[in-house]
């Protein structure tokens, strides 16, 4: 673990698209190719003497020499574009700081996407229509640049300064990390075994299950990763390096114990995760679990373009680069002088700090524009906020977490980041057909174990028991049927359910996922259009998965330097059938009876598990006596507001107590003056469901997503105005949604939709 590996690269393909730097600059003379024996500049002289410094306080001189010709033997830069500035130019960090400060991202074809057509895409530029981006490219371009100054040439010097400098930082950077890590592997072979020799690893000694243990004291941590070595080594040339007699088992016993010891795991999880690799992938996946992976932003595309907003950061001292082809909002972090959680930027709202694996499940979902989408487990909302800047603020998006205080942080990142066309719910997801259905599309990103985001939260190790993979996977399973369900599969654009976690555990999985397949006839599983990912499991440990499960994707971090993460996306193509496993309200979304197919019966436990810390907050709650005072100050207002003086106008008589209020609170959908305002009154459920909202015995639970807002009851949700006042409702495109405020014990109060 090491400083450096904060800046390590993020996932295939590699950040700097060269190729593109190239072809934006087909006009530049060729570049001269580095002198051999070129002078090292005082960075790199730096750079080395740290390395040996290092080496020698391990007082290991095969380190010094190992740093020494890693070093002599770096090569230059692979990404390094030859550029017309010298070396002498950005020999010095002063030197790249100031070209970094100088850099004019607008001129940065890395930072362009890989399209043909000047790099740019949709993605990149928002419709003219947003309020606060200016679309005008033209305007913004020359705008950056004085008017005597050539633009391609400025372009040009530029472009190389920030990426000559940033690519020798990098490169200076992996030729130590590089070295050092040689150099501690040639220590650990010398220390016990020279290679091709058999490694004792085995003695002779049983623990209480008969497997043989060593009696190597566990705290010795170079002589426990000593050892990890050669027991892998063993196990990757069993016939050759494995003592007489004994068997893998014997080895693999010892490799658990090793990795519990080394790394501080559970036994239970170790076993667990060592079983989904061989032992050499599985070292390597432990190992990364050690580094944190690289900090990610995303450009919200709502309120900028990733150009310009990586310009921003690097006039304010930060070091970035695009995240990767693949990606054409992310930028990877470097290094920063300015807290990224809190810089003007970051505070209107033009990024989110997002890590790049959670990128993934938006892609593969790929909401399309004026679409009804659910968000089914949102908090605290990188994944909806994607999700609606794609879609670029039309349509719908209905946001859920059934955790309160999270739906809270949830409505805060819609509101930063200018959402407006989404309306957060606070149900448990296992509610959905029910209160709302016939999505076009559905994005499960199902709460987990994390077993993928160890890096981040070490605590993951320990406390996982056997009971969370069996009470998990069960929620999971009642989730992925819910979104199933949740889905019109007559819908003309989608029809897509996405499932996602962050844990890489085959229970949470693939077989979360066969069981949908089992359960739901109507879905079958498609590609994801991600460009990268290894494929799920078909078989593993005795399990066998339907042969499509390759479609899957499983990311890892030792492999693309993300994230654990698993995605999946089914299409469906008909309706559940009725009695199907949990197809409570799930048969259409157009009111027409399923057809009766037998599948299966059995049992599943619907009753929703707690969250411990869901305790009622005022969260979307209501207060009777406390909207009453607001009603009718609201009244008093829209009074005021025609020009009448509501002394003058004798008071509306207040509710009788205990009478539920008959008042509708209303939601309105701002931001998109396309949507047509349809009324749809108490009995206008049906109607409702006709223009798409789901409204079967719907019991919508605050489906406002309301935030009360201080000293006005105003209901709130990511751009959509409950307001009390108001009285209108105008979601989903075209159909008014009433929120009728009903008693419900001491739970929130629900509505009808
Ligand atoms: C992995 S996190 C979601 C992260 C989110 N998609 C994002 O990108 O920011 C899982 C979420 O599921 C929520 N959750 C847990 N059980 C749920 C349930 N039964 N219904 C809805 N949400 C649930 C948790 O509160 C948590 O916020």
């Amino acid at each position: 673990m090491g400083v450096g590996n904060r800046f390590k690269k993020q996932g295939p393909p590699g950040p700097l698209d060269e190729s593109l730097v190239t072809r934006k600059r087909k006009d530049a003379p060729a570049a001269a190719p580095e002198p051999r024996g070129k002078k090292r500049s005082r960075t790199e002289i730096r750079e080395f003497k740290k390395a040996t410094k290092v080496a020698a306080k391990a007082n290991n001189p095969n380190k010094v020499a190992m740093s020494e010709h890693r070093l002599k033997a770096a090569k230059p830069a692979k990404k390094v574009v030859p550029a017309p500035v010298s070396d002498e130019d950005m020999s010095d960090d002063d030197d790249l700081e100031t070209a970094m400060e100088a850099v004019n991202v607008t001129g940065l074809d890395a930072l362009g996407s890989a399209s043909d057509s000047d790099g740019l895409d949709d993605d990149e530029f928002p419709d003219s229509g947003s309020d606060i981006v200016d679309s005008d490219d033209d305007v913004r371009k020359t705008a950056m640049w004085s008017d005597d100054e050539d633009e391609d040439e400025v372009k040009e010097k530029l472009t190389a300064a920030n990426i000559v400098g940033l690519s020798r930082k990098l490169d200076m950077q992996k030729a130590i990390e590089d070295a050092e890590a040689q150099a501690e592997l040639e220590e650990a072979a010398m220390t016990t075994n020279i290679a091709g020799d058999r490694p004792k690893i085995l003695e002779d000694s049983e623990d209480e299950e008969g497997q043989p243990i060593s009696k190597l004291a566990t705290q010795d941590l170079q002589l426990l990763r000593t050892r990890l070595n050669d027991t892998i080594r063993v196990l990757d040339d069993f016939k050759n390096l494995a003592e007489e007699g004994r068997s893998r088992v014997e080895y693999r016993a010892q490799l658990l114990k090793d990795i519990c010891a080394y790394y501080g795991y559970s036994e239970f999880l170790a076993d667990k995760l060592l079983n989904l690799f061989p032992a050499r992938e599985a070292f390597a996946f432990f190992e990364a679990n050690e580094t944190p992976r690289p900090m990610v932003i995303r450009t919200n595309t709502l309120r900028t373009h990733r150009r310009e907003l990586a310009q921003t950061l690097i006039n304010r001292g930060v070091q970035l680069e695009p995240v990767g082809k693949w990606s054409k909002v992310g930028l990877q972090i470097f290094e920063s002088q300015v807290p990224l959680g809190a810089t003007p930027e970051y505070l209107a709202g033009h990024y989110i700090l997002q890590a790049a694996s959670s990128f993934l499940p938006v892609m593969a979902l790929a909401p399309q524009e004026n679409e009804r989408v659910l968000d089914m487990a949102a908090a605290p909302g990188g994944k909806t906020t994607h999700i609606a800047a794609l879609m670029k603020n039309t349509g719908c998006v209905f946001a859920n977490d059934s955790n309160k205080s999270r739906a809270k942080g949830l409505i805060g990142n819609i509101h930063r980041l200018g959402v407006k066309n989404t309306i957060v719910c606070n149900y448990s997801a296992l509610e959905f057909p029910k209160a709302v259905g016939g999505f076009d599309r559905v994005l499960l990103d199902a709460p987990c174990s994390g077993t993928g985001v160890i890096a981040k939260d070490a605590s993951v190790k320990t406390n996982k028991t056997e009971l969370d993979f069996m009470r998990l996977p069960h929620l999971q399973k009642q989730l992925i049927l819910a979104a199933i369900d949740s889905v019109d599969h007559a819908s003309k654009t989608g029809g897509y359910i996405v499932y996602s976690t962050c844990s890489v555990t085959i229970e949470e999985n693939e077989q979360v996922v066969q069981y949908a397949l089992n359960k739901r006839p109507n879905v079958r599983l498609v590609e994801t259009g991600l460009s990268f990912g290894k494929e799920g499991f078909t078989s593993i440990m005795g399990k066998t998965f339907h042969p499509s499960m390759k479609l899957t994707r499983r990311y890892y971090p030792h492999t693309y330097n993300v994230d654990g993460f698993f995605v999946a996306k089914f299409k469906k193509f008909g309706l559940t059938p009725a009695n199907a496993v949990g197809a409570n309200g799930a048969a259409s979304s157009s009111g027409k009876a399923a057809p009766t197919v037998p599948v299966q019966e059995e049992y599943v436990d619907k009753r929703p598990i707690k969250d411990s810390d869901e305790e009622d907050s005022d969260f979307g709650g209501w207060d009777e006596d406390e909207d009453e005072v607001y009603m009718q100050r609201a009244e008093r207002a829209q009074l005021r507001r025609k020009g009448k003086n509501p002394k003058a106008v004798p008071p509306k008589k207040s509710n009788p107590a205990g009478k539920p209020l008959a008042d509708k609170v209303e939601a309105k959908v701002t931001g998109n003056s396309a949507w047509k305002t349809e009324k749809a009154d108490a009995n206008g459920a049906e109607e409702a469901a006709k223009k798409g909202v789901k409204a079967s015995g719907a019991k919508a639970k605050k489906v406002d997503g309301a935030e009360k807002a201080p000293g006005k009851k105003q209901a709130k949700a990511s751009g959509a105005e409950a307001s009390a006042d108001a009285k209108k409702a105008d979601v989903n495109g075209g159909a008014e949604l009433k929120l009728q405020k009903k008693k419900s014990g001491s739970g929130p109060r629900k509505a009808k939709a």
